[in-house]
């Protein structure tokens, strides 16, 4: 069984559901990352979503887009998201997931990408731009290297539900809103009925990301989902130290870091003792 799979069979265990914060490689540096990397995996992530920064993020909104512009502003390129999952694989608890989109795999060859990536530890990736009608090679080569390839699900692909639940590796992404990545105010009443449906066809854990950016949003969707994914909530937060940090603030940064660790705790907090669906 894969890390991924051994993770959330635990947690099931213990009535606990995934706690999955997203951020993006280099953003402000490497170093940061790394250490943020440490950090919620102290305080409880179970997977941890590493964005390799593109300079095309389609699906993403503007907090991550930001994101994106700094790390690649600092020099981060792909050879060296791969270098940092390797420095921090022996150090952490929490699967490693790499977030990337169809372009760049494909520049670094795809069968090259999953074998670098299973290579320095990596235990699973997330291509958002990737159809499920065009995964074949990369779900071979996915499966061929032991990564797990994990597809996003939309509330606009029922019909499509079928077929992405029967490819799927790790865990199935649901998309709990249309658009683009970001923080959004309420989650959407649908979102139960959508991720019955998705168990109807599939024993894998399903985990749900976009728009939540609070513990009471984790929470209720812990009700229902095996795992909770947080994205812009927790990249605003980095951009709060990156911005200390440009004005050469370094205390201003150091408190932005703990708030920021804070807050990652506050959204594990209520996933702990997860309440059963009403
Ligand atoms: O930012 P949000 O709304 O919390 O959503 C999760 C998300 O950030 C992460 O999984 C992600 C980052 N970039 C993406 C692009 C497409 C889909 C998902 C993502």
């Amino acid at each position: 069984m894969s890390r991924i799979g051994a993770i959330f069979q635990e947690l099931k265990a213990k009535n606990e559901k995934a706690f999955i914060p997203f951020l993006t490689a280099g953003d402000p540096s490497l170093e940061i990352t790394e250490r943020l990397i440490l950090e919620l995996d102290a305080k409880g992530a179970d997977i941890i979503e590493i964005g390799i920064p593109y300079s095309d993020p389609l699906a993403d909104g503007p907090t991550i887009q930001a994101a994106a512009v700094r790390a690649l502003a600092g020099g981060t390129r792909m050879p060296d998201v791969f270098a940092l999952v390797r420095r921090v694989r022996p150090q952490v608890k929490a699967a490693l997931v790499l977030f990337t989109y169809v372009n760049p795999v494909f520049q670094w060859g795809i069968d090259r990408f999953f074998e670098t990536a299973k290579e320095v530890g990596a235990d699973g990736a997330i291509i958002p731009d990737l159809p499920i009608e065009e995964s074949g090679e990369a779900a071979a080569a996915a499966a061929k290297h032991g990564v797990d390839l994990i597809p996003l699900l939309a509330p606009n692909s029922r019909e499509r539900i079928a077929k992405i639940c029967e490819e799927a590796q790790g865990f199935v992404y649901v998309v709990a809103a249309l658009g683009v990545t970001g923080v959004r105010d309420t989650v959407s009443e649908d979102l139960p009925q959508l991720i019955a449906s998705v168990k109807e066809h599939t024993d894998l854990p399903v985990a749900v990301g976009f728009g939540v950016g609070r513990p009471e949003q984790a929470a209720q969707i812990g009700r229902h989902a095996d795992g909770v994914i947080v994205g812009s909530a927790i990249v605003k937060g980095i951009g709060g130290i990156a911005d200390a940090l440009a004005a050469g603030d370094s205390a201003l940064a150091e408190q932005k870091e703990r708030e920021l660790i804070d807050f990652a705790a506050s959204l594990k907090e209520p996933l702990r003792s997860a309440e059963a669906p009403l």
